[in-house]
């Protein structure tokens, strides 16, 4: 029968990187998604940016909001600092089983949990769940109509404290135009746009950094 793309990445990342160790893994994806078949990873391009944030960040605490095939949070968990931790949320329980494979591969299952559900569902149950005080740094790369009623639910959630990052993929492709709207126009934050592309083309696409001020 017919493989998914998901499963066609996972057998790319069993076949050409290296078991433990996670820059192999992202190097692996982005080679698939550049020579066989594009997929909606952060990429490489942006993929620098998110590396120039998390290591600027240092954080102990991370969210990250879509998962996918993991690419994105292999290319987080590697640098992040002993003890640290992140959760990551995914929805299609398909592209879930497959992450946790390319966790595994990469050796980082101890520094990340993987929950399986809506973002709206786990995000109120999150302290009592995961002992999480705050995040860090949250990382939004799910439903792109969910990445600001997600945002008010995280500060209703008493998830963010004052400094917390959060980082946004797609803000200019898909988009995300309600959410730029209020995150550059909120008191409560100070945002600034990198400027990149989508993964794997030309088009235009950036990231948004934004502090919450408290
Ligand atoms: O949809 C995208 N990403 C979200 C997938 C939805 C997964 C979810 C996870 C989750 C967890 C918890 N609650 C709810 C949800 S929903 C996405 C799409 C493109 C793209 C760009 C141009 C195209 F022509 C076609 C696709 C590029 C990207 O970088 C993306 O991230
Ligand atoms: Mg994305």
């Amino acid at each position: 029968t017919q493989t998914t793309r998901p499963q066609r990445l996972l057998a790319a990342v069993q076949k050409n990187a290296t078991r433990g160790d996670p820059r192999s893994v992202v190097k692996a994806i982005d080679q698939f998604c550049r020579q066989k078949e594009w997929a909606m990873n952060v990429g490489d391009e942006k993929g620098c940016i998110l590396d120039s944030v998390v290591t600027e960040v240092n954080p102990a605490t991370v969210l990250e909001l879509g998962t996918y095939c993991a690419y994105s949070t292999v290319r987080i968990a590697s640098l992040l600092p002993p003890h640290a931790k992140l959760i990551t949320l995914e929805f299609n329980p398909h592209n879930a089983a497959i992450a946790r494979q390319v966790i595994a591969w990469a050796g980082l299952g101890d520094k990340i949990q993987l929950v399986e559900g809506a973002s709206g569902d786990w995000i109120p149950k999150m302290k009592e769940k995961f002992a999480i005080e705050t995040f860090d740094l949250v990382f939004l790369d799910h439903w792109k109509d969910r990445y600001l009623p997600d945002t008010k639910l995280m500060e209703e959630c008493g998830l963010l404290r004052k400094g917390s990052i959060l980082l946004a993929d797609n803000v200019i492709c898909p988009g995300t135009p309600d959410y730029l709207e209020y995150i550059r126009n909120s008191p409560r934050y100070k945002s600034q746009y990198f400027r990149s592309h989508l993964e794997y083309t030309k088009v235009e696409d950036g990231l948004e950094k934004s502090v919450f001020l408290g």
